[in-house]
């Protein structure tokens, strides 16, 4: 059951334990607090091992937590769910699948039959601009069309909430921006909730309504940045001043993480 005044995610005084080979246990997320709105955009950035990852995936229902709760559309998140999907950073295609099939796998694993979901994943990747190519293999596409398939695949089976980890981090920088807009065209048109990792400063601001930032050792959120650009956001966004002004915002706030991080990695 979900409570549709409840908001699209809802991560309170969340904890996690790592267990290391030698028996030690540490901790990787302490009181992790955030809420995603629906149909908000909220990005992630943070030092690396920070927990952007264990966080998402716990979300996601993949990863079990010790204290706190998660909840998703006012449910309490007890594995994985149809109305969350997840976009990889490595795409995790099926190289032995076509295009068209790849992007109706999610479907498949709900037992949809065979022509409705090819209908469905066609539609998916018209709309992710891969119309033409349903019937070509992985192997034969380039990073940001792989990752457009990818997409798709999480489209397709009609979710309220988006979780991407890192899903632009493997491709062009030229190819990355057109990504940027197309996925806030498709986010614009929906109702979706997004929660998006990254470790790039400009694509948090570029795509977000909000800004969460963590530090690490262990992983907790230290600021939440509001980006009050206006929407539609075009490339016309990213020349404007704002735009600079809260990147650099987010820049002044992760820095003193990042440099305690190399002081710690030299000593
Ligand atoms: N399966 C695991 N077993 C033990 N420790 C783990 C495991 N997975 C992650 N960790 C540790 O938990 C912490 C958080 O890892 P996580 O991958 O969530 O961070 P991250 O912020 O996503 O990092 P990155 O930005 O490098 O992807 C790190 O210290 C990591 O070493």
């Amino acid at each position: 059951m979900t409570d549709s005044a409840a908001p699209a995610i809802e991560v309170q005084d969340v904890c996690k334990f790592y267990l290391s080979a030698d028996g030690r246990k540490t901790l990787a997320l302490d009181r992790v607090n955030l809420t995603v709105k629906r149909g908000e955009f909220v990005s992630i950035i943070g030092p690396s091992g920070c927990g952007k990852t264990t966080l998402l995936k716990m979300v996601a229902g993949i990863l079990g937590w010790d204290e706190g709760r998660i909840s998703v559309l006012g449910a309490p998140v007890t594995g994985p769910g149809a109305e969350r999907a997840t976009v990889f950073q490595s795409f995790a295609l099926l190289p032995w699948m076509t295009v068209l099939d790849n992007a109706a796998f999610g479907l498949k694993m709900r037992g949809e039959a065979k022509v409705a979901r090819r209908r469905t994943a066609q539609t998916l990747l018209d709309k992710v601009g891969l119309g033409d190519f349903a019937s070509a293999y992985p192997g034969e596409l380039s990073g940001g069309m792989q990752q457009r398939v990818g997409l798709a695949r999480a489209l397709a089976v009609s979710p309220d909430i988006l979780l991407m980890d890192e899903p632009f981090s493997a491709i062009d920088a030229q190819t990355r921006l057109i990504l940027q807009t197309e996925l806030l065209n498709i986010w614009s048109g929906s109702d979706l909730s997004v929660l998006f990792i990254t470790h790039a400063m400009d694509e948090a601001v570029f795509l977000s309504d909000r800004v969460v930032i963590m530090g690490a050792r262990p992983g907790h959120v230290t600021d939440i940045i509001e980006i009050d650009l206006p929407r539609p956001r075009t490339e016309e966004t990213r020349k404007e001043p704002r735009f600079v002004e809260l990147t650099a915002m987010v820049w002044d706030r992760l820095r003193g993480m990042i440099a305690d991080e190399h002081t710690g990695e030299a000593a």
